[in-house]
């Protein structure tokens, strides 16, 4: 049996005509905090959406655990519950408080009575710097703050890996460092994460193993430091001279 949490052989996804993901392999151990990086375009959305099943794929297969969540008989909203995942564009519900956004899923899809939900989110939202924040409405929060609160609503039904995608990328510069760190920490707290991140630096801190990709196909991975530092292949050196530039 594999040690992976997460197993993904062979996927293969495409939209049309279009081939966006071809023969993807990839494996996320317990407690590891991957990266995906890759340009604009590369696949790297694609492949959380498949791994969260809101994609459907055209070949391959995706393991969590025993579990294969390709499986077509699987429900996939009942798969989908061990599994949390925190978009670019926070999508919190503009009409509830932080604390319901976060006791939402815990009440309504796990059956967490409503007291149990709430304490559990407080002590979230005092972890994550949000405890004076229960009762605001998304839209009287930064991003920053609105992004831990997303956060902290993808933890609330703790689930077994964390898909982030791009969390980073709509926030002002000076709101990335404070949800980097709420990633770092959840990371020291043994959390397993796969993640799409344009921020390198972030990335060689981080991440266990990082997996550039490129045309919807992976080219390189490894650790951190080997494919940051020393890239076997002239695309991922071609792709991080150009992060540099940018950065
Ligand atoms: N629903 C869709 N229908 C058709 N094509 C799509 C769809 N979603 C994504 N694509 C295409 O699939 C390719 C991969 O997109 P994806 O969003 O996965 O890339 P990405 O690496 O996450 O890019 P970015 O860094 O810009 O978010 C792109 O060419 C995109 O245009």
């Amino acid at each position: 049996m594999s040690e992976s949490l997460l197993r993904i052989r062979g996927l293969r996804k495409q939209y049309g005509e279009r081939l966006v993901l071809r023969s993807i392999d990839l494996d996320v151990a317990e407690h590891q905090v991957v990266c995906l990086i890759g340009g604009s375009g590369s696949g790297k959305s694609t492949l959380l959406r498949c791994v969260d099943l809101l994609e459907v794929v055209d070949d391959g297969t995706v393991h969590l655990n025993e579990t294969e969540l390709t499986d077509p008989r699987l429900d996939p909203d009942v798969a989908r519950r061990r599994i949390g995942i925190v978009f670019q564009a926070y999508n919190l519900f503009p009409h509830l408080s932080v604390l319901d956004n976060i006791t939402l899923a815990p009440r309504q899809v796990h059956g967490v009575p409503r007291r149990k939900a709430e304490a559990s989110a407080r002590e979230l939202l005092d972890r994550l710097g949000l405890a004076d924040k229960a009762h605001e409405h998304p839209d009287r929060l930064s991003g920053g703050q609105q992004q831990r609160a997303a956060i902290a609503r993808a933890l609330a039904t703790e689930p077994e890996l964390l898909l982030f995608d791009e969390i980073t990328s709509a926030l002002d510069p000076e709101l990335v460092g404070e949800v980097l760190d709420v990633v770092a920490d959840l990371k020291r707290r043994g959390l397993t994460i796969l993640m799409a991140t344009h921020e390198m630096d972030f990335a060689r801190r981080v991440a266990d193993r990082v997996c550039f990709l490129e045309g919807g196909v992976i080219v390189e991975q490894g650790t951190a430091e080997q494919v940051l530092t020393a890239p076997r292949e002239q695309a991922t050196r071609r792709f991080l001279a150009r992060a540099l530039d940018r950065s």
